[in-house]
């Protein structure tokens, strides 16, 4: 483990906002009918092989188009395992390069399981450098197989200096059918707010967060409030924003009054920006580097203008 290593993860993830001066999280989900027509090309044989070459290759040229404009990217586990063994090499590879470019990169892979197994996933994916084989900084974990589950994770995080994010109000229309259901006076989603807020508690660091953050969707304004006073040392990764509807406005409410304490997920407004007006006339599929980058710049913008008003 490196120095910086050793700086807890929630420590390094608000310097790196701080740095940057952005709250966007990249999410990295590449999809092949989308991707700009040099890349489909190398894709054209339809092998595992050439398709997760070219998820490799469009990842890494993001990468090193917002390397200096955001904190942090999310490689989305799904897009590289539906391609199987050649896939997650692709992600690996991924994950590497991202951490290279100085990027905190958090594994999207809502991961979990029974506590034994559960130590495994932490330990596969938690760990920047050389602890981890995948090497991710942080990882989202679902949380429903209880605290059981999820203390493996924050066991590996206070060792590996990592951090995870727990499901705790998701963005998807359907969460809502288990995670809205109240017993004893409590919604599920409350419940998992107060397990997180109990899981970090003796793990605050100097930026006044601890490695157990939580997922909130930009989809649900006044729930995303009340659970950024619910868990007042917790980072809150909020997804949602863009192609799911979720706007500035929505997700100023996840933020702490100095504008610390959550970041902002949007993968296909800005991974795909070539394909979406006004980018899309601007820069076509031959300059789609440029596409993200403008696009990356202006939800930066957009998100710091709401933050001064
Ligand atoms: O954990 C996540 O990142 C996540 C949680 C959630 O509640 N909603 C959600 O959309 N996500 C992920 O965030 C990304 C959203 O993608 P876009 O809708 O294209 O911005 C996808 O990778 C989702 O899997």
């Amino acid at each position: 483990m490196n120095s910086s290593e050793s700086i807890p993860f929630a420590d390094r993830l608000a310097d790196a906002v701080r740095r940057t001066h952005s709250v966007t999280c990249v999410g990295l989900d590449p999809r092949l009918d989308q991707l700009p027509e040099s890349l489909q090309k190398l894709a054209d044989s339809g092998a595992a092989d050439a398709q997760a070459a070219a998820y490799s290759q469009f990842c890494c040229e993001i990468i090193d188009v917002v390397k200096d404009r955001v904190a942090c990217v999310k490689p989305q586990a799904a897009f590289f395992e539906q391609l199987g063994p050649a896939g997650m090499v692709a992600l690996g590879e991924v994950f590497r390069y991202a951490s290279a470019a100085g990027l905190l990169v958090i594994g999207d892979a809502k991961r979990n399981d029974i506590g034994s197994t559960a130590t495994a996933y932490a330990q596969a994916y938690l760990g920047a450098g050389e602890t981890s084989p995948w090497g991710c900084d942080s990882l989202t974990v679902s949380p429903y197989l209880g605290r059981d589950s999820l203390e493996p994770f924050v066991e590996v995080c206070d060792r590996r200096a990592a951090g995870i994010f727990v499901l705790v109000k998701t963005s998807n229309p359907g969460g809502g059918l288990l995670q809205d259901r109240a017993t004893d006076g409590q919604t599920v989603y409350e419940r998992v707010a107060q397990l997180v807020t109990e899981l970090n508690q003796d793990r605050i660091g100097q930026s006044g967060y601890g490695p157990v953050g939580a997922v909130v969707g930009a989809t649900y304004p006044e729930q995303l409030a009340a659970m950024r006073k619910a868990m007042p040392h917790s980072w809150i990764l909020i997804p949602g924003f863009g192609a799911q509807g979720g706007s500035a406005k929505d997700v100023l409410a996840g933020f702490d009054s100095d504008g610390s304490g959550a970041i902002v997920n949007n993968s296909r407004n800005l991974i795909f920006a070539h394909r979406r007006a006004p980018y899309a006339e601007k820069y076509g599929d031959r300059r789609w580097q440029d596409a993200v980058s403008e696009a990356t710049d202006e939800m930066n913008e957009v998100l710091r203008q709401r933050f001064s008003r």
